[in-house]
């Protein structure tokens, strides 16, 4: 293989050693300039061979380039050139380098490696079957401090695994699953034992994951996971468990029990009893303390004994059969609750002001926050005995003006000849007209109770 420029200026010997540098090994450059040519012209060699060697192996794709060997920490090539007289010949290339590789060894067991592997060989055509290929292997195995048989080959022709048979005895490969050969002694070898990863170990057999995609390969990592597993499920499923990324002791599911109906041991249960009281003694103080009593004081004992009562804490007023559903749909009436200083957030439930004109709302009736019910967009809830809640909405949440038609206390299906007291679809204030000026109907909204 001849090329525009005389290679015997670069190449020195007939067998040169070419790492990502692009020059070869023992390559002196008189000046940078010399280099930077030396470079380009090794680089038009490596990509003319290789694709030479794709062609031979009826690859779409060249494996050798020199943007692939100059972006490699560990790929070398072995070039093989011939001194003709004039401006020399390229015989051939053999490229090698490591590979981390996940293999079968001979009982199927996977082992992680990091094998040295043949992947790219190549002699001219007019060259071939004249022992240079021998001579090419054989200097690299040298160089390298490499036996054949710890080399993995990287989707090897036919001709190659001839070749390899045929000089260095290489017959029994190892059945693999990935396109690698690699033929027995592969495991033998002390090198390759030592480049066996660290860590590799036993396998898995009997998990799922075996089963479904092999066998699998465990390390450190996996098995003190594994050991860290088992340990904790040995453990005593006490109130605390040590679990988490810190280790730090966590007290037992308090849901967990209410679902189950277990007796919650939570040592938190006294706290939030402790501020069930003060948040009883507030609103008793603030009542005693003002003229306009809205929450009588009958109401704030019948607060203060049902937090007393642990049931009570742990059964949502929902269930509870002592309060109706009603509906607090009267702005008048939230306005009013925002200027009647409860505290919304603080405390577990509130009692409605039984004063306010226009109420139809009976007296011990809880309202919940969005905190406590989860729904956005609801401002108000009341809930009571038949475990229905009913959300209201009272103001824009940021989309337009919310109109809601049903009046208060009137269930959303209730409707006669003259009203349709459906508030489930609601529309912004600017929509009373079917299109715009420019020919567009407007947005409609719908409230849903998930908003
Ligand atoms: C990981 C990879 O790189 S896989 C790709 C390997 N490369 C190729 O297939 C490209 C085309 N082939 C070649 O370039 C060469 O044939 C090589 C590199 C495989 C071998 O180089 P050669 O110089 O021919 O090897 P060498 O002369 O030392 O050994 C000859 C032996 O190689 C094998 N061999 C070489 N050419 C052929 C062939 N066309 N058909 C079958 N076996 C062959 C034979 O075992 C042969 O021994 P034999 O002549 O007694 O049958």
């Amino acid at each position: 293989m001849e090329f525009r420029f005389d290679i015997t200026k670069i190449f020195k010997e007939n067998i040169s050693r070419i790492g990502n540098s692009l020059l070869p090994n023992g390559f002196i450059a008189s000046d940078r300039r010399c280099a930077l040519d030396t470079t380009a012209y090794v680089a038009e060699i490596i990509n003319t061979v290789g694709q030479a060697s794709a062609a031979a192996q009826g690859l779409n794709h060249p494996v050798t380039t020199s943007d692939r060997l100059r972006n490699s920490d560990d790929q070398v090539i072995y070039l093989m050139t011939e001194n003709n007289g004039r401006s020399g010949l390229v015989l051939g290339l053999l490229k090698i380098g490591r590979k981390s590789l996940y293999v079968f060894d001979q009982n199927g067991d996977t082992r992680h490696v990091n094998a040295p592997c043949v992947l790219d060989f190549y002699i001219h055509e007019l060259r071939q079957r004249a022992g240079l290929g021998k001579v090419l292997f054989e200097y690299m195995l040298e160089q390298e401090n490499f036996t054949p048989e710890e080399l993995a080959i990287d989707r090897p022709s036919e001709k190659l695994l001839s070749f390899l048979r045929k000089h260095y005895g290489l017959s029994t490969k190892i059945p693999q699953m990935n396109n690698f050969v690699i033929f027995d002694g592969f495991f033998g070898s002390q090198k390759s034992a030592r480049d066996l990863h660290r860590t590799s170990q036993t396998y898995v057999t009997t998990s799922p994951n075996s089963i479904l995609f092999g066998p699998q390969y465990l390390n450190a990592e996996n098995k003190r996971r594994q050991s860290h597993v088992r340990s904790n499920h040995d453990l005593p499923l006490g109130n605390n468990q040590i679990n988490g990324r810190y280790g730090a002791p966590r007290p037992q599911c308090s849901l967990n029990q209410i679902i189950h109906n277990k007796e919650t041991s939570v040592e938190a249960e006294p706290t939030r009893k402790l501020m069930n009281d003060t948040t009883a003694d507030i609103i008793k103080s603030f009542v005693e303390q003002t003229d306009n009593l809205s929450v009588s004081e009958k109401n704030v004992q019948d607060t203060k004994q049902e937090v007393d009562e642990p049931s009570d804490l742990i059964t949502s007023p929902i269930s509870s059969s002592q309060h109706d559903v009603k509906f607090s749909d009267d702005r008048n009436l939230v306005d009013s609750f925002a200027s009647d200083n409860y505290n919304y957030n603080e405390s577990s439930f509130e009692t409605f002001d039984t004063q306010h004109e226009g109420d139809h709302v009976d007296s011990n009736k809880f309202r919940y926050n969005k905190r406590q019910t989860g729904k956005k967009n609801v401002s108000s809830i009341v809930v009571g005995s038949d475990e229905k809640i009913e959300f209201n909405q009272i103001s824009d949440d940021g989309f337009g003006v919310v109109k809601i038609n049903r009046p208060f206390g009137v269930p959303a299906s209730y409707r006669t000849h003259e009203h349709s007291y459906d508030n489930d679809s609601v529309h912004s204030r600017d929509s009373e007209n079917t299109h715009t000026a420019d020919g567009f109907f407007d947005l409609k909204f719908y409230s849903h109770p998930l908003w």
